[in-house]
């Protein structure tokens, strides 16, 4: 019998305590595409697809170890999948010495934007940096030329703030002060104050952005003469939510207070257009639906709003699928040219992994993330969203597509003070 299946290994963060828990969501989506793409008789010309996983914990020394057990087990895998930025850092810096693909659909880490490092990776999920053109394109709209940066001392937002600093520079936008803090934002955020900052950009954990705007309400550094950038993927109640467990000095009345009129920023990670129809023959609403049902069936109470993590981000994990099973179509035409097939992979087999990098790597479609497609550097190419709180609620004030420089603008904006906060003080001439 000849054996017509293809292997691949998933590396997936299931039930740790630190980082990013996305594998819940980002596992069951994974496999609602495995049994999409083995349902066409068109991909793969008869071969299988077939994922062996195991769980990481976002763990970068656990998911060494489970992509160990992967590769030194057969079946023979031929690409990784895998989530975390901590855990595609160590996979995709290894995988290139068995010659393996790696494709991540968690990691949004700007550090894995480098070839030289990572001559394997992919990612369906955007890397952080892909606020910082949007952000950029906001100032120039609102004439904002002097800003001030706030940030967390962790790897993403420091490598998030170094691009941010790179596009102001580019873009003759001054940066009056950048501070920075550990856990405790106290004395960065009266630096602010002291510098007169009134346009600030914040690049923090959720946990970080309670303790930021509670000092922002201390300080006053909120109203009509600022405006504060969020990211914009915290949940939707974050400024009022945990006060009490994380030590919160201010009600969540003064936190609604503050946090007033911010805006955020965050890349698209469902396809927009609800009912346009992707490859799969799904529209990203007809997908929520099926995967809504797939974690029901796994016990997750989804009527009742108790998500998994990585429920945002799981159409990236079903595109990443899809995307691997058109790559390595494309790698099994070409190799059937000279009478090869992807069965004649092994790890010491550079000719064919570079096949199926080229093929990857040329990927596009439509997939229920939106359109499937990579930098040279393997970064996932994504749209923006735009969003202000205006009376407590998230209202969407528009998208940006970076690569054809185009921002869709609802004019929905609403300012505390009746127009757009100046980026300094405005000294008025006495008549
Ligand atoms: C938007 C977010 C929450 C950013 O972190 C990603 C996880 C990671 O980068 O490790 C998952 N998606």
């Amino acid at each position: 019998k000849r054996d017509n299946d293809l292997h691949i290994g998933g590396i997936f963060p299931m039930e740790g305590e630190g980082g990013w828990q996305g594998g819940q969501a980002c596992k069951p989506a994974a496999e609602l595409a495995l049994a999409d793409v083995n349902a066409r008789s068109d991909l793969l010309s008869g071969f299988k697809l077939l994922l062996h996983s195991n769980d990481s914990k976002c763990e970068p020394g656990l998911g060494a170890s489970v992509m160990y057990n992967l590769l030194y087990n057969p079946p023979q895998k031929l690409l990784l999948l895998a989530g975390c930025s901590t855990v595609c850092t160590t996979v995709a810096e290894a995988a290139k010495m068995w010659n393996l693909m790696v494709l991540c659909y968690g990691a949004s880490s700007p550090a894995l934007s480098d070839r030289a490092r990572f001559p394997t990776l992919f990612r369906t999920h955007p890397s952080a940096t892909v606020h910082n053109p949007t952000r950029i394109k906001l100032m120039q709209k609102f004439g904002w030329s002097r800003i001030a940066i706030l940030q967390q001392a962790e790897e993403v937002f420091i490598s998030t703030v170094e691009d941010l600093e790179a596009h102001c520079k580019k873009s003759g936008i001054e940066i009056v002060t950048r501070q920075s803090f550990l856990s405790d934002p106290n004395d960065a955020v009266r630096n602010l104050r002291r510098q007169d900052a009134r346009v600030i950009v914040g690049l923090f954990y959720v946990v970080a952005a309670r303790r930021v705007l509670c000092e922002v309400y201390k300080h006053k550094l909120y109203g009509k003469s600022y405006v504060w950038f969020f990211i914009g993927w915290y949940e939707d109640n974050w400024f009022e939510t945990n006060l009490e467990r994380e030590g919160i000095e201010c009600t969540a009345e003064q936190m609604r207070e503050a946090a007033e009129g911010h805006l955020t920023t965050e890349a698209l990670m469902w396809n927009q257009n609800a009912n346009q129809t992707t490859i799969s023959g799904m529209t990203s609403e007809d997908f929520r639906s099926r995967l809504n049902e797939a974690l029901r069936e796994a016990g997750y109470d989804i009527d009742g709003e108790r998500f998994p993590e990585g429920y945002q981000e799981a159409p990236l994990a079903y595109d990443a699928v899809w995307a691997v099973a058109l790559a390595f179509n494309k790698t099994m035409e070409k190799l059937e040219k000279s009478g090869l097939s992807l069965k004649n992979f092994t790890y010491t087999n550079k000719k064919i992994a570079d096949d199926i990098y080229e093929a990857i790597n040329s990927t596009s479609f439509l997939g229920v993330s939106g359109l499937v497609a990579f930098s040279s550097q393997g970064d996932r190419i994504a749209l923006t969203q735009i969003e202000q709180l205006t009376d407590n609620h998230y209202i969407k004030l528009g998208y940006y597509d970076t690569q054809a420089d185009n921002l869709t603008w609802l004019d929905r904006e609403r300012w505390v003070g009746g127009k757009v906060p100046p980026d300094r003080t405005v000294v008025v001439n006495e008549l």
